[in-house]
């Protein structure tokens, strides 16, 4: 099992071991003690999994404030998604910060992003299914958003604006600035 950093060194890459035979594969993907060694020591305690049925679907930008803050973990099982995490501690020095990466079915890796990021992921295929564990129950009166293409930001995102397809409340979620006056997370 291998983990890999970031450039913000709390959001880490994990590379599942894959065994593959005749009959197809068996593979770990996730093990509190091998996790543990990585830094990733969080009790998770709900699974997330979403169906987005066409290429451009952006999800996000989502998180859940204290003392629902949610660690997450992500695995793709079905096709390929653009994965972003933005640095929204109070006082960090890379706040306003993000770090993206492509996730796939075929690559098998998963991202590790800790309470403190809001997330997002944009498909690139259709029909791409995503899982993730999360370290706080569901708390919808704590969850906050914030704009995919907001300018501050700045997230590349690999595709035209025009395809992009959004929920009602993605689509309209507040400016990053915003949030950043908002009480740390
Ligand atoms: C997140 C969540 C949602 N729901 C219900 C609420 C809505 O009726 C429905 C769809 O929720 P939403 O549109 O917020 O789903 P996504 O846009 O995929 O949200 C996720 O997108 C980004 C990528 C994230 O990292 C978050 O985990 C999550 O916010 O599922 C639940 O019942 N439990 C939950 O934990």
């Amino acid at each position: 099992m291998k983990f890999e950093s970031l450039e913000i060194p709390e959001v880490k890459l994990i590379f599942p071991k894959k065994f593959e035979d005749d009959r197809g594969f068996f593979s770990e993907t996730y093990n509190r003690v091998t996790y543990e060694k990585a830094g990733i020591n969080q009790t998770f305690v709900q699974d997330n999994h979403s169906l987005s049925r066409d290429a451009g679907v952006l999800r996000g930008l989502h998180f859940q404030r204290p003392p629902f803050a949610q660690d997450k973990l992500v695995s793709v099982l079905r096709g390929k998604i653009y994965d972003v995490a933005v640095d929204i501690r109070a006082g960090s020095p890379s706040f306003g910060k993000w770090v993206s990466t492509i996730i796939s079915a075929s690559d098998w890796k998963q991202i590790y992003i800790p309470k403190g990021f809001a997330h997002g992921f944009l498909t690139l295929e259709p029909d791409t299914e995503v899982t993730y564990k999360v370290s706080n129950p569901y708390a919808p009166e704590t969850e906050g958003a914030i704009l995919w293409n907001d300018p501050t930001l700045d997230i590349d995102w690999p595709i035209d604006e025009s395809l992009i397809i959004l929920s009602q409340k993605d689509a309209n979620a507040p400016p990053f600035n915003d949030y950043a006056n908002t009480p740390a997370l």
